[in-house]
């Protein structure tokens, strides 16, 4: 039996009455139901050894059981762990093709990854977390997941919005909060909870918002979340944009069997917070999660005024052109392993000695940290170039001439970092290695040998039948 504090089960024994709050309280001992979706920008992306027979009837992408992180899948961008309920956000954000969207809390990556899918890798998501080790994370995942049309920022929403305003389209705020909706899945979450924790999280989830308000263009649509059940960090927050921002307007969210509807009487009672919804222990199958859907009604041709490029404080130093033996180097190594990807040079950059692409219509970040300015297309070595692990795992196999089909056991030996050994001469040169189809990294052919370049901080022991011991 988990205990829950005593302050937390008078909260909620209060808010939602003797009988129902007893059922949610007692809920936290449930089982945890685990959840995986599949990934739509990779080919065949149907074909994964998981089964397929629970999908989840509110994602289309969205399956219930487990999946492996040393799994094939995984490693590839071919699944994603997450749980069914946090699965409905980016669902709602509904992000299209073509579309500017912001994910403003984004690491570890779940709601990112599924609106890259979404937005089938054309227009620009701007994934951004503010923590540098959670955004390494962050930009590893959409990394696998083969999301081309992504910038990974390391920002505070402050310094974004002085870059950003009026841009996006869509963004969705799945806010730093009270986590009472992990309390089932992680019980350490519990013994950071207070009685004050709630509002104190809504302080700071206000002024994340304000400066998001900067961002959103008018017309533009925002998605606000979190992962607990507070009504102080969920329909008190909806009623207090909907104040603040009068223009905003909630948009009806659909309900899936178990979801409950956003409480007008936790707020100030208005009544459109029903169109927000709630996913509750005791009665949907995932964690908690609350989700509210709004637009700027403003016609974007009266409110939109026209944006100053603001002038770059200090030196520029992160995107210089390409010399032209890097620009050879790029184009010889395009060339040998028979690249099919349309990149003009104008959309190529350096930062550093690595290359990126980076579409010229993207807007300048050169004033913010970043840690993927881009898709990173390798790195320049002394005179010569390597292609990058991104590169590998953002390719479909008819996107490239030269393919090494590898066995199982042979993923197995290149992701722990081994060279793998050849029965048959090839031109020297970079190959994609592909695994049941998946590409899953790039290796140099020479002689009978596959070098390894596996990246060292990501080796791993795979499995090889997806069953963790
Ligand atoms: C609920 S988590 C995001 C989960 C993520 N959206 C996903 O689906 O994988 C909230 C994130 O907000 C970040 N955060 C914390 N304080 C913040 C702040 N002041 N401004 C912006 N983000 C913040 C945290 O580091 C955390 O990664």
């Amino acid at each position: 039996m988990v205990k829950l504090p005593s302050e937390y089960q008078e909260k909620y024994l209060k808010l939602l009455g003797p009988v129902e709050g007893q059922k949610f309280l007692d809920s936290i001992d449930a089982k945890v139901q685990k959840g995986f979706r599949l990934n739509p920008l990779k080919a065949n992306y149907q074909e994964v050894a998981y089964d397929l027979s629970k999908p989840t009837p509110h994602v289309p992408t969205g399956y219930i059981g487990s999946v492996s992180g040393r799994s094939l899948e995984h490693q590839t961008g071919y699944v994603y762990s997450q749980d069914i309920s946090a699965m409905y956000v980016a669902q709602v954000a509904d992000a299209q093709p073509g579309e500017k969207v912001l994910d403003l809390c984004a690491a570890p990556g779940g709601k990112s990854t599924q609106l890259a899918e979404n937005m089938a890798n054309q227009g620009l998501l701007v994934a951004n977390e503010i923590n540098r080790k959670r955004a390494a994370i962050l930009a590893e995942n959409l990394e696998r997941a083969g999301a081309f049309n992504t910038i990974v920022l390391n920002e505070s929403p402050q310094n974004l919005a002085s870059v950003f305003p009026g841009y996006f389209d869509k963004i969705v705020v799945d806010a730093p909060c009270s986590g009472e909706g992990m309390f089932r899945k992680d019980h350490d979450a519990i013994k950071y909870w207070h009685a004050d924790y709630p509002a104190e999280c809504a302080v700071l989830q206000k002024e994340i918002l304000t400066e998001t308000m900067q961002m959103l263009r008018p017309g533009g649509t925002l998605v606000y979340s979190t992962c607990t059940f507070a009504p102080e960090e969920n329909e008190q927050i909806v009623a207090w944009l909907l104040e603040r921002y009068p223009y905003l307007e909630l948009v009806p969210i659909k309900r899936f069997a178990g979801m409950d509807a956003g409480r007008p009487d936790w707020a100030n009672g208005n009544p459109d917070l029903t169109k927000t919804v709630r996913m509750m222990f005791h009665h949907f199958q995932g964690e908690g999660q609350f989700v509210a859907k709004l637009v700027d009604t403003r016609m974007p041709e009266v409110a939109a005024k026209p944006q100053k490029k603001k002038k770059a404080k200090g030196k520029r130093t992160n995107h210089i052109g390409l010399s032209g033996q890097q620009f050879d180097l790029w184009q010889d190594f395009a060339q040998k392993s028979g690249l099919k990807l349309e990149i003009s040079k104008s959309d190529l950059r350096l930062s550093g000695d690595y290359l990126y692409w980076y579409h010229k219509d993207w807007p300048d970040i050169s004033r913010l940290k970043f840690m993927r300015p881009g898709i990173m297309l390798g790195v320049f070595k002394k005179n010569r170039f390597e292609p990058s692990y991104t590169l590998a795992l953002a390719l479909q196999p008819e996107q490239i001439e030269r393919v090494l089909e590898v066995t199982k056991e042979e993923w197995q030996a290149y992701v722990a970092g081994n060279t793998l050994t050849l029965t048959q001469r090839h031109p020297v040169g970079w190959y994609l290695l592909v695994c049941e189809k998946k590409p899953f990294a790039f290796g140099k052919v020479v002689d009978l040998t596959v070098k390894n370049f596996f990246p060292k901080g990501l080796r791993f022991i795979g499995l090889l039948n997806n069953q963790e011991l």
